[in-house]
């Protein structure tokens, strides 16, 4: 398991302890108000009614721990941190509980040592079934009811007494063996939940992104666009598209050879991939051709952007092995012109107007639509 899982996976163990322990607010009044009203039958109800008091602002302020948690939604990183919290937190619970055999024991009253075995008998399995996810967390969990099951008989002296600690030491331990067994099939779903998620990841990634320049594949694109194209003509939104060719690309590719080819596509991609917005949708079609969707964009703003993008990757220089490359590419833009438009017609449009910019010289942007009134007289002068 390497580092960075490792954290990952006690991040979740962390999650699942506070997910287990979270319905204690629920539980945890009810059964301190039951003990304490059960403590009254021979301990003074003053003294009662204070451990209850104190137990519950101790709950509440576990709880108020693991709610903080569970807003920060924290990384990795910080589990070490939120560990510390938590174990402190809930630390004070477990030794609050355990203390009944301060305020509950008393040498001798055998109702007050069968009750307070029985507490931290409960207390004991209660800690293996909700805290092991977290193997530090279980193990201080499982300290102070553990001190405090054996102390009693291990205090009242003879040969009863002494069976009684025989029998919460064994106890213990087995329930200490369970928890850890728990514990260690819980990290293994744990483990192989991350592996799954970073499977799903990955696979996904694979299915929508182009291996060479990690853009959106053709397929992701074809998806995304058949989307936004139904949005655009439900909410009647404008919707713009950019087709973007490589110009010259077979002589790069022939000059420098196919790998040199390849650092070209990628310094293009990247190079797009910084200049368009988050919300277009760029990706590469194939060979040497790109496109961008990019919703909720009228014509003037496409063309802007088409230009922009135009001058960003004429001004890259391609260090190849057998000298100095500067790409350019010829874009083609069009607008979804309504309901009635389909996917197919919206790129053949595009397409048109970008084998245009290639009629016309190369390096320049065509517009498939009648140019921004009184916007830039040579993008008038490109109209396909
Ligand atoms: N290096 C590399 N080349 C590719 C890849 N996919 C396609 N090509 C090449 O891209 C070239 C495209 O060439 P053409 O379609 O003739 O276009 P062009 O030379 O760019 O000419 P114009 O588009 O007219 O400016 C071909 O030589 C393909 O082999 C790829 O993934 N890597």
């Amino acid at each position: 398991m390497d580092h960075a899982r490792n954290a990952g996976v006690r991040l979740s163990q962390l999650g699942l302890y506070v997910d287990n322990h979270i319905h204690d607010k629920y539980l945890a009044p009810l059964l301190t108000v039951v003990t304490a009203a059960l403590l009254t039958t021979w301990v003074a109800p003053w003294k009662a009614a204070l451990w209850a008091a104190i137990e519950l602002v101790v709950i509440a302020v576990y709880i108020g721990v693991y709610t903080r948690f569970r807003r920060a939604a924290p990384g990795p990183q910080d589990e070490r941190l939120w560990a510390r919290r938590i174990a402190l937190a809930h630390g004070a619970h477990m030794v609050s509980w355990s203390s009944i055999i301060v305020w509950g024991w008393q040498p001798g009253n055998f109702n007050s040592l069968m009750f307070t075995m029985l507490i931290h008998v409960g207390l004991i399995s209660l800690t293996v079934a909700m805290s092991n996810p977290h193997r530090r967390l279980l193990l201080g969990d499982l300290v102070p009811p553990a001190v405090a099951l054996v102390a009693p008989p291990l205090l009242g002296g003879g040969l009863f007494y002494l069976g009684l600690t025989m029998l919460g030491l064994l106890f213990i331990a087995l329930m200490l063996l369970v928890g850890l067994k728990i514990h260690a099939s819980t990290t293994e779903a744990l483990v192989l939940r991350e592996r799954n998620a970073e499977l799903i990841r990955e696979l996904e990634r694979q299915v929508t992104r182009d291996p060479l320049t990690g853009l959106f594949n053709r397929r992701h694109f074809i998806a995304a666009a058949q989307a936004e194209l139904q949005r655009a003509a439900r909410y009647r939104h404008p919707l713009a598209l950019l087709m973007l060719d490589i110009d010259h690309f077979k002589p790069i590719n022939d000059t420098h050879g196919h790998l040199a080819g390849d650092e070209v596509l990628k310094a293009v991609a990247g190079v797009c991939a910084q200049t368009v917005r988050g919300e277009d949708c760029l990706a590469r079609l194939g060979g040497e051709e790109f496109a961008v969707l990019m919703p909720e964009t009228a014509l003037a703003q496409a063309f802007a952007a088409a230009e922009r993008l135009r001058e960003s990757v004429a001004g890259l220089r391609c260090e190849l092995p057998g000298g100095t490359v500067v790409p350019t590419v010829s874009i083609g833009v069009a607008m979804c012109t309504g309901p009635t438009e389909t996917l197919s017609s919206f790129m053949r449009r595009a397409d048109h107007a970008m084998y245009a910019a290639k009629a016309q010289g190369r390096n320049r942007v065509v517009v498939e639509q009648p140019a921004p009134q009184g916007g830039d007289m040579e993008a008038a002068a490109r109209v396909a």
